[in-house]
Formats: structure tokens, sequence, C-alpha cells
């Protein structure tokens, strides 16, 4: 069976409160993003890429990911911070406003010189309306890459889009970065929900992200941790029914069939192979322990 890293939820915290850091040692996060670009006022950066690299290195943080968002290359504080967060070595650096494949492979060459371990992956932030137009670019560009993290606050600044429900003016840009993640393998997180208020709104945006194919979704706030894990995990239901289809076409390939039908529906190999990435994900989620 294939081996699939659960991605549901991915909380950013800003990485000058400590308390946020601590905090997120104990919540059932699949991943963290400690973060130095947007969530830290200027004078704080110093001392929030201290705290954060330090809390990257500790260990502390068991089976979650541990990411650290850098300032975007155009900054004063990109090469400091890129600097720490190779040395700090954690799972990916998440670097925003990604905007074409030169980027990424500058990047890449600028964690070697500074010395990052191979298994410090780069998480591309796409948010840019030239990212939507590059992205398949952008995801091909290099196997350290392994996720796209859609930054939909700056995506509707750079395009004077409105929030509204349903995200209509987003669509476009959302359905590009997907089709280019899974023409590149690589995996795909949905945008951040702003206000931490309305768990009923953010409900039904992680299922909309969900129904899209997103592999999870970036949070700010605890209380959005359980929602978005159980939106994005297979359901009992989902599980019990990929069961079936595999069943039902293991049957009808011993009678020398390749088709068969589970409760009315036409099932082909392409439909088991879905129902064994449903099964894997689920796997994934109990061996991580919940
Ligand atoms: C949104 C917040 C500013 C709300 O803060 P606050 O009102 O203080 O929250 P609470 O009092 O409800 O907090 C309750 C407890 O939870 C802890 N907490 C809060 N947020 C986090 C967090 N993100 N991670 C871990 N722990 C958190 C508090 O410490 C309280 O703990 P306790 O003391 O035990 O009661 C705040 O939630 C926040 O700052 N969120 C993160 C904001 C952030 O990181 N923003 C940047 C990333 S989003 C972005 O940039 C997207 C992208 O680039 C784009 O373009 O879209
Ligand atoms: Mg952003």
């Amino acid at each position: 069976m294939t081996t699939i890293r659960p991605r549901r939820s991915v909380l950013y915290m800003p990485g000058a409160n400590e308390r946020a850091l601590e905090k997120a040692r104990t919540l059932p996060a699949d991943a963290v993003i400690l973060d130095l670009e947007d969530a830290v006022a200027p004078d704080a950066k110093e001392q929030a890429r201290e705290r954060v690299c330090a809390a990257a290195a500790s260990g502390a943080y068991g089976r979650r990911e541990v990411t650290i968002r850098v300032n975007a290359v155009d900054t004063e504080w990109h090469d400091a911070d890129l600097h720490a967060a190779a040395q700090a070595g954690p799972d990916a650096v998440v670097v925003p406003k990604v905007g074409s494949a030169r980027e990424v492979h500058e990047l890449e060459r600028a964690l070697e010189l500074h010395g990052a371990p191979e298994r410090t992956a780069i998480w591309a932030m796409v948010e840019t309306p030239a990212a939507m137009l590059r992205a398949e670019e952008i995801a091909g560009a290099s196997e350290r890459l392994t996720v796209l993290v859609m930054g939909t606050n700056d995506l509707a600044k750079e395009l004077h889009a409105e929030f509204v429900p349903g995200r209509a003016p987003l669509l476009g840009g959302l359905s590009l970065c997907l089709l280019a993640a899974r023409a590149t393998g690589k995996a795909i997180l949905d945008g951040v929900y702003n206000d931490v208020s309305d768990l009923a709104g953010f409900e039904a945006e992680c299922v909309q992200g969900r129904q899209f194919g997103f592999d999870g979704k970036t949070l700010i706030h605890p209380s959005q941790l359980e929602p978005c894990n159980r939106v994005f995990a297979p359901s009992a239901e989902e599980v019990a029914r990929s069961r079936q289809i595999i069943e039902a076409f293991e049957q009808a390939k011993a009678e020398g069939r390749g088709v068969a039908t589970v409760h009315g529906r036409m099932i082909e190999n392409l439909h088991v192979d879905n129902a064994r990435r449903i099964l894997a994900l689920a796997d994934a989620i109990e061996s991580a322990g919940e």
C-alpha cells in the first residue's frame, strides 16, 4: 500500500508568540508553520527568528511536521531567515510569494549553500497572479519542492477580489494550482479562513477544499483544527465503501471481468486506485495516533 503523509491541518503561528509556539506542541495539527513573515512585526523579526529556529530544532513537536516560513526573497530578512532555518533543519522551509521556476532553483541552491540537511524540503507559497499562471513550472521545478501552499489573502489582494462565500473570484487560481500540483505529483494545501469566530463558514470552506482535491488546509487558530481534521479525513462510510469497491473488483477480476458494480455504480480499475488511496490515507491517520 502507498505511504501517505497526512497533511489535513497545517497551523500557522506567529514566530514572536512564545505561548502559541509552546501550545502547538500538544495540538492535534498534522503540521505547523512557525511564521517569520506576515504575522511578525518588523521590529520583532530577529527575536522571532531565534525563537522559531530554537523551537524547530527542539524536537518537541512529536509526530507533527515542523516548517518555518521565512520572509520573501525580495525582503531584507530573507537571507538571514534562510540561513537560520537551514541550520535549524526543519521538515520544510515555507517560502512566500514564489513566482517562477528560476526562484525555486535559486532557493534550492541557497539551501545547499546554507547547509540545510537533505530532509528539509521546500514548500512554495503560490499567492500572486504570476504564480497562478506559472504554477506548473513552479511545482515541477525541483524534487525538493514537495508542497504548494495557497496564499489566498495575498491572491485576493493582488486580484482586487472580494472575500465572498464560495470564493468564486479565487476559484480559477485555486484550480490552476491544483492542476499543477497533481500534474507534478506534489501535495497542495488550501489557504486560510480569516474569521476565527465563524466555524460554520470555516467548515463549509473545508468541505469545498476537500471536494476540489486539496490534501488539507492551512489554519490560523486552534479552534479550526477539529473540523479541519474531520473534513479532510476519510469518513467511516468512505472507508467501508472503498473496501467494498476493492472486494467487488477483485471478485470481478477472478471471474474474468474488468468492470463491476457496487450499489449500482460502475467500478473500474481507476476507482480501485482511488479506493486504495483513501484506505492508505485512513491508515496513515490511524497510525499517527488519532
Ligand atoms: C487570530 C489570532 C490573532 C487570534 O488571537 P487570540 O484572540 O489571542 O486567540 P485566542 O485568545 O482565542 O487564543 C486561544 C488560545 O489559543 C492559542 N493560540 C491562538 N492562536 C494560535 C495559533 N495560531 N497557534 C497556536 N496557539 C494559538 C492562544 O495562545 C491561546 O492559548 P491559551 O493561552 O492556552 O489560552 C491568533 O490565533 C493568531 O495569531 N493566529 C495566527 C496568525 C498567523 O499566523 N497569521 C499569518 C499566517 S496566515 C497568512 O499569512 C496567509 C497567507 O500568506 C495568505 O496570503 O493568505
Ligand atoms: Mg501571503
